[in-house]
């Protein structure tokens, strides 16, 4: 197996005695495209807060390349490497395609030298260039000046993911990258993403529709009331028993599996 980017290992995570998050440990391949999936409420967007380090775990570690990051504040840990896009779309509307690019660059820069670089969002700044580069090899090279509010919600979403591409990361958090796209903008996006991954960048994914996990993803990690109930081949894990169950209860019906875990 690939040497892992991220190890989690007995993570637990509570919130005023709720438990959220108890005892996950799993391994993402580098260079692999992850799944991280389970029914509302399962506590997926709580294990990326875990992992990008805006909650602190309360027990167990966390390792990027190795490293225990338990204790690195977030914003550190995109200069590690890592970047997250979020559930809903958190780019500025009222700025520009590149301005917004040009954000995603500025949260990679860390210490005396990059605070010392003037942000200037109308100059052909180094930055600019780079970013200017990053949205024509994604294929957005015609939208560096359209404010983002008017642009279709479909050109939001890969705008969004082009922006934690703007921190160079080697690992990238998704949140829901398809949720509100029509089924064209999901095989685009699946397309782009695939892309992103065939250019050396890891992807773990969250998201609810499996169509679209199966068609990106080689493995899938299932949670279900904070806990891990599979690792392993996303081709499997509609046939996985624990996970038949979380989705569709324990009298699921095997003929019911399919329709079930799509509505997931
Ligand atoms: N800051 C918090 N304080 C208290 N409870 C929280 C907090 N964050 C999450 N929870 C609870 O933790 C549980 C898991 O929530 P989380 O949002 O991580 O699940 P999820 O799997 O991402 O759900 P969904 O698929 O609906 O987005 C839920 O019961 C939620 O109410």
């Amino acid at each position: 197996m690939t040497a892992p980017i991220l190890s989690l290992d007995g993570v637990s995570k509570s919130f005023g005695g709720l438990d959220v998050i108890s005892n996950v440990g799993f391994d993402v391949a580098a260079g692999g495209r992850t799944a991280l999936i389970g029914p509302n409420g399962a506590g997926k967007t709580t294990l990326f807060n875990l992992i990008f380090g805006v909650y602190r775990q309360d027990s167990g570690a966390i390792r990027l390349e190795g490293r225990d990051i338990s204790t690195v504040p977030s914003r550190r840990r995109i200069g590690l490497g890592m970047a997250r896009s979020f559930q809903n779309i958190r780019l500025m509307p009222h700025l520009s395609v590149i301005e917004n690019i040009m954000l995603g660059q500025q949260a990679r820069a860390n210490g005396l030298g990059a605070m010392l670089t003037p942000l200037s969002l109308f100059g052909r700044t180094k930055w600019r260039v780079e970013a200017e580069a990053l949205l024509a090899s994604m294929g957005l090279g015609t939208y560096p000046c359209e404010v983002v509010a008017t642009l279709p919600y479909g050109i939001r979403k890969k705008i969004e993911v082009v922006r934690a591409l703007a921190a160079s990361p080697k690992l990238l958090l998704l949140d829901e990258p398809a949720a509100g796209l029509n089924p064209s903008e999901t095989a685009n996006l699946r397309d782009f993403l695939v892309e992103i991954a065939d250019g050396g960048v890891t992807l773990l994914v969250v998201e609810h529709d499996m169509g679209f996990v199966r068609s990106l993803c080689d493995h899938a990690v299932v949670l279900n009331f904070g806990r891990k109930i599979y690792d392993g081949p996303t081709a499997r894990v509609q046939d996985d028993p624990d996970v038949l169950e979380a989705y569709l209860g324990p009298r699921h019906a095997p003929a019911a599996a399919g329709e079930g875990a799509h509505a997931a």
